[in-house]
């Protein structure tokens, strides 16, 4: 008999997702023998208490007579339940110094840890990645932000919508001018912002025609790994060579900067690669006007990324010359959409999406005889560290 309690987010500012919504948890307790499932309390969730008690799913101020607690942030110290085992983000496994504290709680209290950020396939592969949905709002905040610019539509933000599904239902009629945009990146957010391209009828080319062609339509090209980098000698792409020796290799963008309206980045990111373009490139020939970097890195990709906003304030302006913040939408600037947390727009979609996964690869395990995922995840296992995760202890250690 195992009892499965979803946690109140402790952390602020609070996180408004959830491990498993109102009907996956039904799903639980009844396709899992010997499983039950209880809900803290919380006015901050994006199902309310009445959805989970809806589904038949006992809601409690105090879940700590369960023996798995699943949240999605941080959980403070001060909240942690000796003795159970916990799921949630920890970001302690790049010896993070703001969650050095919380690990030596966890030791203390002889928590068993199960990190969602290493349940990984066996090829490496991230189980749980929010990467879908922050493709779908960064694209849709892309073209709002354009809209605002140029005064030509008028797109409303995507939060104040209730799902994805009412989102959509906001692009029948919308007419886009005919911009150019591209998209680069093959992962998961590329996946979303491809999504939120075809749903908005934009027309996918390919990169010779869009460089080379006027169109009387909206089009988008996707740049992958062959289409953004070139080795600088050997002018080739080989993607694992690539990974690997980054530095030998060279940004081939410049041309998509001189005729592209809108820039949606969803490329992966290391300081060792290419960024796309320098600031020097922004010149009078620099078309883009609105960069959506999904992908953001401060300083990175983007040379113009100057730091996050919020999902309320998310563009600003960057000076085409100084370089400088400055308002969204101003003459001389670039807008640059910047957000972290961009799936929390979408909150109830991304739960979904996360418990899914969960269900799938590893709850059934985990209420079972275990797996190798989950074993390759646990980074403390009653207050010790695994091995796998051994070349934490100097920050474990107090
Ligand atoms: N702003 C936000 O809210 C938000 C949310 C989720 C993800 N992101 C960021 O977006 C970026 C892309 O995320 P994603 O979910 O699409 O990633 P993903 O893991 O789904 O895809 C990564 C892609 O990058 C390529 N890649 C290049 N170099 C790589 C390397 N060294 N290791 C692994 N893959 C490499 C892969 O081939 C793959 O196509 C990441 O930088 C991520 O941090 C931002």
């Amino acid at each position: 008999m195992f009892a499965i309690g979803l946690i109140k987010e402790g952390k602020k500012p609070g996180d408004n997702r959830v491990a498993l919504t109102p009907s996956q948890c039904k799903w639980l307790k009844d396709n899992i023998t010997g499983c039950s499932v209880k809900v803290q309390s919380s006015a901050h969730r994006c199902f309310s208490d009445e959805e989970y008690r809806k589904a038949g799913i006992e809601v409690t101020a105090d879940v700590s007579d369960c023996d798995i607690l699943m949240g999605i942030k941080e959980v403070p110290a001060d909240m942690l339940i000796a003795n159970r085992t916990y799921l949630f983000f920890s970001h302690t496994k790049k010896k993070q110094p703001y969650n050095q504290q919380l690990m030596h709680a966890l030791i203390d209290k002889n928590i068993t840890l199960i990190d969602y950020e290493c349940l990984e396939h066996e090829d490496g592969q991230r189980i749980i990645g929010f990467g879908f949905f922050a493709g779908v709002v960064g694209a849709h905040n892309g073209v709002m932000a354009y809209g605002n610019r140029t005064g030509e539509f008028e797109l409303g933000r995507v939060y104040k919508h209730k799902d994805y599904r009412e989102l959509i239902h906001t692009y029948f009629g919308l007419r886009l001018p005919n911009i150019k945009i591209a998209v680069t990146g093959s992962g998961r957010v590329a996946h979303g912002i491809l999504e939120i391209m075809n749903l908005m009828g934009v027309t996918e080319v390919e990169p010779d025609e869009y460089l080379e062609r006027k169109f009387s339509y909206p089009v988008y090209v996707q740049l992958k790994g062959h289409d953004l980098y070139t080795h600088k000698e050997l002018k080739t792409y080989k993607r694992e060579h690539f990974h690997e020796n980054a530095e030998e290799y060279r940004s081939r963008f410049l041309p998509y900067t001189r005729s592209t309206d809108i820039l949606m980045n969803g490329i992966y990111w290391e300081t060792s690669y290419p960024r796309l373009f320098e600031k020097e490139d922004i010149n009078e020939s620099f078309t883009i006007q609105t960069i959506a970097d999904i992908t953001d890195d401060m300083d990175g990709s983007v040379p113009i990324n100057l730091g996050d906003q919020t999902i309320q304030d998310p563009v600003y302006g960057v000076h085409r010359k100084t370089f400088e913040k400055t308002v969204p939408y101003a003459h001389d600037s670039i807008d640059v959409m910047a957000v972290g947390n961009l799936p929390n727009e979408l909150p109830r979609d991304a739960s979904r999406y996360f418990g899914e996964q969960l269900l799938k690869y590893v709850l059934p395990d985990l209420l079972g005889n275990g797996s190798d995922i989950i074993n390759r995840a646990t980074m403390l296992q009653k207050g010790k560290l695994t091995a796998a995760f051994s070349y934490l202890e100097d920050y474990a250690r107090h």
